[in-house]
């Protein structure tokens, strides 16, 4: 136990335990201040998310059994050998030195040879056993959770900060590795306590007599001090939490805010979530003292006893020098196993409070995800939005309306700032269900059908596109295997190609942290690439051409009605030159406050540029009709 990870002392060469598993690999944001600061303890957990946390630890040990039970058949005859080296000096001090028997001694140290060679091999198979079970469950549980989270919504993901779900597949799921790593340390320990019980008994009845009395402390320690250092790891495993989300905006947001002056703030906000942490841990590491200097202090006074008893047990006779060597060995065992037992039982708790918190992530239900049955998509239909409306925080920000884009068919839509034109884009993907109506592809709901159906089909480029830190290929490819002529193609048709090949790697660029490398342009037009890439049937741009001056606009407008042929393009926007572009031109239009007092904007759709739906039909609920000029449609094929 200590401050610096809360895992063991380990005290390698002599003592019952090895060293543990590799240190955690902590988050930047973190490596300094791990080596001060305590890792969340036992936090008192409800009965019913202790069970559930105990449930998902035996669930992700299931499949490593046969190698964390190989690990404690290892450690068990490793224990046993150490535990018979002070036999072995017992017998060769009575039998052979006292006795001045020359091959009895000479035998006995053999077999202290042979304990040592047992323990050397005990200790190697331990050691590479709980090492790969370690790794094999921290690896699983990661993907496992990692794979959730990947698959949730924005909306499931809404009240949960990148920072906080980042510690639970990293920090927590390395508690659970340290606690598989240290399951064998119970064999260890049950072989300890029996093995020296007996050999105390055959000793000496006094000297098993003081050994046993020491045991009611020793369950005291350990019953009394794990409650009161839990409460305060659980409120430090919150402090650290508060403080890894304060880091990632700190990262994420610090070069956004920082030409206002908002950097601040943030600065300030990680200094108080920093200093939590540290009071939280200065008083976890208070009680963490108190323990970890009492629970030793118990075998070591039965050591004194036991030296006196024993000590008068050789003068009258009942017990040889050699006898009373062996007990303070083995006493020195008990010190030792007391002490790693606190140490287990910590790092249990420890291991409940860490798997209760990736209970937590992979209970997250998505709000958006596969029916039971899907249905499969067919090819080439009408994107049709029936009656779809949307409410963010009780606000309603697209009021209910109609859509249907044609096969082939550009349209573009329109509307204010505000007017819920990007909440309407995500329905066709399914990024958020709408909160009324249905959105169907050739005739088909797409609640019924397969996410990975509709977006092999749909493919979406966000507003904001994310890129990852990368080269410009891997960003491309995004894991699929796609070869570099048709990255190239595509990158031509998002009439990005040229500015790639000039770049000093071409295609192998690495991009840096969230592609900064590039221009807010290029990160639009890569976004597009990656979209063209998967050859979806319907291709959703939001607004991915804002930050492009007009010629080359239009130059990759130009290209990708060439690349659409027949396939739909819906595109929002404000950009004359994309208004001109489509073949049809929808507005959405923010239609004023309703009766109630507090009743949010309703939106409408303009009838002028699309098929009239509630809204626009039932001025009196959802606002009055359209209310921005209608871009005249001449488009191409307009
Ligand atoms: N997740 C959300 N939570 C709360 N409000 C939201 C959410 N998403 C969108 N909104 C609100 O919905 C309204 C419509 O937003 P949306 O992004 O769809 O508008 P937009 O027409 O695309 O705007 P812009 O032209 O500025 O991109 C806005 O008032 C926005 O604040």
């Amino acid at each position: 136990m200590s401050t610096q990870h809360a895992k063991p002392e380990h005290h390698p060469g002599t003592a019952d335990e090895p060293p543990g598993p590799p240190p955690a690999e902590d988050t930047p944001e973190e490596a300094g201040a791990a080596a001060e600061e305590t890792e969340p303890g036992p936090r008192d957990l409800s009965p019913e998310r202790r069970a559930r946390a105990r449930a998902l630890l035996r669930g992700a040990l299931r499949p490593h059994w046969a190698t964390v039970g190989a690990a404690m058949a290892a450690a068990g005859i490793r224990q046993v050998a150490f535990l018979a080296v002070p036999w072995c000096i017992q017998k060769a001090l009575d039998d052979g030195v006292t006795a001045e028997d020359g091959n009895a001694l000479l035998g006995w140290a053999a077999a202290a040879l042979a304990a040592a060679a047992v323990q050397f091999a005990g200790l190697y198979g331990w050691q590479y056993w709980a090492g790969s079970a370690d790794a094999k469950v921290g690896a699983d549980l990661r993907s496992r959770l990692l794979r959730h989270l990947a698959g949730l919504d924005r909306a499931a993901l809404a009240s949960r900060g990148h920072g906080d779900l980042a510690m639970r597949a990293g920090r927590d799921t390395d508690l659970v590795r340290e606690w598989v790593h240290g399951l064998a340390i119970w064999v260890v320990l049950g072989t300890t306590f029996v093995g020296v019980l007996t050999g105390m008994g055959v000793l000496d009845v006094s000297l098993l007599l003081v050994t046993l009395g020491m045991l009611p402390f020793l369950v005291w320690v350990n019953l009394y001090f794990p409650r009161r250092f839990g409460a305060a790891s659980g409120e430090l495993a919150e402090a650290h939490g508060v403080r890894a989300e304060a880091v990632a905006d700190l990262l994420q947001l610090g070069t956004g805010l920082r030409g206002t002056g908002g950097h601040r703030p943030l600065v300030d906000r990680h200094a108080a979530a920093s200093a939590t942490v540290t009071d939280r841990t200065v008083k976890a590491a208070r009680i963490e003292a108190s323990w970890a200097s009492v629970a030793p202090f118990v075998p070591r006074m039965a050591v004194a006893i036991g030296v006196g008893v024993g000590g008068l047990a050789v003068l009258d006779g009942r017990l040889t020098v050699g006898g009373l060597v062996a007990f303070t060995s083995w006493m020195a065992s008990i010190t030792l196993a007391t002490r790693v037992l606190v140490d287990r039982l910590l790092a249990r708790g420890q291991a409940d409070v860490a798997a209760a918190r990736i209970d937590e992530a992979l209970s997250i239900e998505a709000t958006v995800a596969d029916p039971a049955e899907p249905v499969a998509l067919t090819s080439g239909g009408d994107l049709e939005l029936t009656g779809v409306s949307a409410v963010r925080d009780g606000v309603t920000v697209l009021a209910p309306l109609d859509l249907t884009v044609r096969k082939g068919e550009f349209v573009a839509v329109d509307g204010a700032t505000g007017s819920g034109k990007s909440t309407l884009l995500r329905l066709p993907v399914r990024l958020d269900d709408p909160g009324t109506g249905t959105v169907r592809y050739g005739g088909t709901d797409l609640r019924d059908a397969a996410l990975d159906d509709i977006r092999g089909r749909i493919a979406y480029v966000a507003q904001r596109p994310m890129l990852l830190s990368g080269t410009v290929a891997e960003n491309l490819r995004l894991g699929r295997d796609l070869p570099d002529e048709a990255l190239h193609d595509a990158c031509r048709t998002a009439g990005i190609h040229d500015q790639i090949a000039a770049m000093p790697d071409g295609y192998a660029t690495e991009l840096g942290e969230s592609g900064t490398a590039l221009s807010g342009g290029q990160v639009q037009r890569l976004a597009i690439a990656r979209a063209l890439l998967g050859e979806p049937e319907v291709l959703i741009l939001d607004d991915s051409t804002s930050a492009l001056d007009t010629t080359t606009e239009r130059a990759v407008l130009d290209r990708l009605r060439t690349w659409a042929a027949g396939r739909t393009i819906v595109f929002a926007t404000h950009r004359t030159a994309v208004l001109e572009a489509a073949d049809r031109v929808v507005t959405l239009t923010a239609t004023g406050r309703g009766g109630d007092a507090g009743e949010a904007p309703g939106k409408g759709l303009d009838p002028a540029g699309a098929d009239a739906g509630p809204a626009a039909s039932e001025p009196a609920s959802a606002g009055v009709p359209a209310s921005v000029p209608t871009p005249t449609p001449e488009g191409p094929r307009g």
